[in-house]
């Protein structure tokens, strides 16, 4: 059933939005999910929170972890700057074939390299597979239970620099205490929170900046 939905969110998206054009496919996906059938994206309203954050830290050298359908894949990759690139973690099989799609068709793939299988698998592997040294700006918005192991094998691996930015969605709803507990407390961090809502509801959510420190 849940393939059924998802091509369901393809077809809404091959109808609206225009080849190439990522705005487009942001705006077909909202529409979809805000008038058809609702789903976890991080959504327009959290998505512009996470815009301005993408836009003031213009990392070369994303990491993304939960692609999903991709909605946020093509919400920060169409930012990235020339030769800036995407790296998202995807552990389910479907959504990461509906992602390769949606990010096909706003014409983003050059900048993203979708990787299937679970992040804790992968972090470790950054350096010798892809020749990433450490990220600019990483995105958690995978299981809720991940945020703060991973967060810690990621600095155990090196892949955080002085001034690498973390923003986790959802740290109200669905919520993730223990991830909160340690950015907002960690000598390590400078932790600030953005108040939103839950996508396409008045449910309260909201994402957290972390700054590392080195
Ligand atoms: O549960 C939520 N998100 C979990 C997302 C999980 C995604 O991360 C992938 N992954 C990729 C790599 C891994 O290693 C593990 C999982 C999974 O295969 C899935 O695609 C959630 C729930 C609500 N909610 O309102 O209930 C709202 C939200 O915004 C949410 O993000
Ligand atoms: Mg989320």
């Amino acid at each position: 059933l849940a393939l059924l939905w998802h091509d369901r969110l393809l077809k809404a998206v091959r109808k609206r939005a225009t080849r190439g054009d990522p705005q487009s496919v942001i705006s077909a996906i909202d529409h979809f999910c805000r008038h058809n059938e609702w789903a976890m994206n991080v959504g327009d309203e959290k998505g512009s929170i996470l815009d301005s954050v993408v836009s003031e830290v213009n990392p070369e050298k994303v990491l993304e972890l939960g692609t999903y359908c991709g909605y946020s894949t093509v919400r920060i990759a169409r930012l990235l700057p020339p030769g800036a690139r995407l790296i998202t973690l995807e552990f389910n099989v479907d959504y990461a074939a509906i992602a390769r799609q949606v990010i096909a068709w706003a014409g983003l793939e050059d900048k993203i390299q979708l990787v299937e299988g679970a992040s804790e698998d992968w972090i470790p592997r950054m350096k010798e597979h892809f020749g990433i040294e450490t990220f600019d700006f990483v995105f958690l918005d995978h299981w809720k239970d991940r945020y703060l192991p991973d967060t810690k094998l990621m600095e155990d691996c090196g892949l955080l620099r002085k001034g690498t930015v973390l923003l986790a969605d959802n740290v109200i709803c669905p919520g993730v205490p223990d991830y909160l507990e340690y950015v907002r407390n960690s000598l390590s961090y400078k932790s600030c929170y953005f108040k939103s809502h839950l996508e396409y509801t008045k449910a309260e959510d909201g994402l957290e900046k972390s700054v590392f420190l080195g």
